[in-house]
């Protein structure tokens, strides 16, 4: 249809395709200037100067010939082209017709659709209409449902309220009941555990008043117990006072006896003096006068009546002596059978090193010693020393002379004249003064033998004849050694067994030296002697004897010539082994044995007093050379006294203290009262 408007027409251009023939045909004949008919631009238009349009018909001809080509060409391909968009357009329209009748179904359709659309749009607006009623159906029973609903919460929330308010009600009322029988309960509960508790009370009661009482009781008995100690005491102090002041008494008797044995002994010369004269005179009278002979009958009953009291007074000083005696032992036996004794060394000189603190409290009984200890040191840094007290039956402080040292032990030397044994120790480290005390030159040793002779000398005026021996022996490495036979010799090669006389409570050592002592000089000879063989038998003699037990055997056998009484004692002055060996146990070989020995042998000593001090059936005297040796001299038939000797030296500080409580233990024991072995002759 376009085409139709803007195209020119097949006529329309076949006419002006004949015109513009017909013009060229004109022109081509007359060649006359022509005013074109057509459009300029197929024209040449030359100007002159009369401003006539002078024409170049030629020009003009060849120029409207091209064109009329161009034109013809033009058209023809307008033409082609014509009959395309017609054919074209035919199809188009064929096209257009079938569309056209497509439109027209379509239409039909559309309009049953529409149709359609209507119905379903008044189906819509019904089922609208039906949603809407439906919707406000709806509506109104979820109005009526909700109202329902409201009503029936209501309802339950009122039922609910009512149960919670009954229940709460039952909760109480069940709380209460609860709360009520928890009461009783407790109530029950509460008395019972009272009822309980006052029974336990009362029966705690019972039983504290039981206790109270039994205390009581106790306190009683101990009361009475310490009454009645206090009166042993009294009585004892007051036996003791007796027996001293009987002792003075008879000391003094002892003095007026001798004075009076002096006088009558004295009278008796003048009275045998005048026996003599008598008799001459006797002899004269006889031959004279009945005068003569009267006075010689008186002057005979005159001597015999001063003979007479000379025996009387001769008689009753034996049997002082023999009170004496028993008194002096009774008294003996009441200070213990047991006794330790202490004593410190003082120091040597400056370079034996710091010495240690001690002091010694108790100047009126001198039993005291307090040993500061090592220095602690406390977490906090504190340096300090504990104060270690002992108390022993008398404490030698530095200084002390062996003669008052002596003073000590001579009554237990008198008690071996009486018939007992008697056994001396000295226990210590080494260097802390055994030897010093024991056999140094004024040692007990020869004191004590100084003492025997002086009271032998005086016991020989009351009858008592004394024999007195010694022997020296040592027990190095639990072997028995006789220190009075010379190291090397034959007799020295025999083996030393010791022997125990059950009945008389002796002890003797086969193939041991046994010297007479007869006299004072002869003890000394013999002391040297054993220094002597103890130094060969060791390089150094105080190596030797800080490592051996020496012991000093004095037998003493007494017997009274008039009264035929017989007593034999024993005095055993032992020097032990130096007590620091006890804990020393680096040592190897033969020191090491030699430490074995000492450590076995002091021990087993210890074990011995321990065992006697529990008065057990049983007393292992047999386990050391010792002990076995002093069997008869430790226990019930003797009297002990041990010395722990002390080094004054802080740096013997332990072993000090070690030996203060070795003594300790034994000042704690109580051996049996002791027996002389005295006998009558029959
Ligand atoms: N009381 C004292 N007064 C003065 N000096 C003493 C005293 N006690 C001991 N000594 C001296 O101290 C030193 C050591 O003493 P002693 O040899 O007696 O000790 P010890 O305990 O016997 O030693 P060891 O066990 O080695 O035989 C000696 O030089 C001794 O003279």
């Amino acid at each position: 249809m376009a085409t139709e408007s803007t195209t020119p027409s097949q006529k329309q251009l076949e006419g002006q395709f004949e015109k513009l023939e017909e013009s060229l045909s004109t022109l081509k004949a007359g060649r006359s200037p022509l005013k074109s008919p057509y459009p300029n631009k197929f024209l040449t238009k030359t100007s002159n100067l009369t401003g006539f349009v002078v024409w170049d018909v030629d020009g003009r001809v060849g120029d409207m010939e091209t064109q009329f080509k161009e034109l013809k060409d033009m058209v023809n391909t307008t033409l082609s082209e014509r009959k395309g968009q017609d054919h074209a357009l035919e199809l188009a329209k064929t096209r257009v017709t079938e569309l056209e009748r497509d439109r027209e179904k379509l239409e039909n359709r559309n309009e049953s659709l529409r149709t359609a659309l209507d119905e379903a749009k008044q189906e819509e607006r019904q089922l609208r209409l039906e949603l809407e009623k439906q919707q406000w159906d709806h509506r109104r029973q979820i109005d009526d449902l909700n109202r329902q609903h409201r009503d029936t919460v209501e309802d339950l929330s009122r039922q609910h309220r009512t149960s919670v308010d009954d229940l709460s009600r039952e909760l109480d009322y069940l709380k209460e009941q609860e709360t009520k029988e928890h009461q009783q309960r407790i109530d029950g509960l509460t008395r019972h555990y009272q009822q309980e508790l006052e029974d336990e009370r009362h029966k705690k009661d019972r039983e504290i008043q039981e206790l109270r009482m039994r205390m009581n009781n106790d306190n009683l008995d101990l009361e009475s117990s310490l009454q009645k100690k206090d009166r042993e005491m009294q009585e004892m102090r007051s036996q003791i006072q007796g027996l001293r002041e009987e002792l003075e008494r008879e000391k003094s008797l002892k003095g007026s006896l001798q004075a009076n044995i002096s006088e009558l002994s004295a009278s008796n010369t003048t009275l045998e003096a005048k026996i003599n004269s008598l008799r001459l005179q006797v002899e004269f009278l006889e031959s004279d006068s009945k005068a003569q002979s009267d006075s010689f009958a008186s002057m005979e009953s005159r001597l015999q009546d001063a003979i007479r009291v000379a025996e009387e007074a001769r008689q009753k000083l034996i049997k002082e002596e023999t009170e004496r005696r028993v008194l002096f032992n009774k008294y003996q036996e009441l200070k213990g059978n047991i006794r330790v004794m202490c004593r410190v060394r003082p120091a040597l000189d400056e370079t034996e090193g710091e010495q240690a603190k001690m002091s010694f409290p108790d100047d009126k009984t001198s039993s005291e010693i307090v040993l500061a200890g090592p220095e602690e040191k406390s977490s906090l840094g504190v340096v300090s020393r504990k104060n270690y007290p002992f108390e022993f039956d008398r404490v030698f402080i530095p200084g002390t002379r062996n003669e008052e040292v002596f003073d000590e032990i001579s009554q237990l030397v008198q008690s071996a004249l009486d018939g007992y044994n008697v056994c001396i120790f000295c226990y210590g480290q080494t260097g802390s003064g055994k030897t010093y005390t024991m056999s140094s030159e004024d040692g007990m040793i020869p004191r004590a033998t100084h003492m025997i002779y002086e009271t032998m000398t005086k016991l020989k005026e009351k009858s008592w004849e004394y024999t007195m021996e010694g022997s020296f022996v040592e027990v190095y490495n639990e072997e028995l050694n006789d220190l009075l036979t010379p190291h090397g010799s034959d007799s020295k090669s025999k083996r030393l067994e010791i022997r125990h006389d059950e009945i008389r409570k002796q002890t003797s050592i086969v193939n041991c030296k046994t010297v007479p002592l007869t006299s004072a000089s002869r003890v000394e000879a013999m002391l040297e002697e054993a220094q002597q063989n103890r130094s060969v038998a060791a390089t150094k003699a105080n190596e030797r004897s800080s490592r051996s037990h020496s012991i000093f055997i004095l037998k003493l056998v007494g017997e009274n010539t008039a009264t035929g009484e017989r007593c034999e004692g024993t005095l055993n002055l032992v020097d032990l082994a130096g007590s620091e060996r006890l804990k020393h146990s680096q040592a190897e070989g033969e020191r090491m044995r030699e430490t074995q020995n000492i450590n076995r042998s002091l021990s087993c000593l210890g074990d011995v007093i321990e065992a006697l001090a529990k008065g057990s059936g049983h007393v292992p005297y047999r386990n050391s050379k010792l002990t076995h040796l002093l069997q008869y001299s430790l226990g019930g038939n003797s009297k002990t006294l041990m010395f722990v000797m002390v080094s004054p030296l802080e740096a013997h500080l332990k072993e000090t203290l070690t030996s203060l409580r070795f003594a300790t233990k034994v000042h704690n024991t109580h051996i049996g009262t002791a027996k002389a072995t005295k006998k009558i002759k029959e």
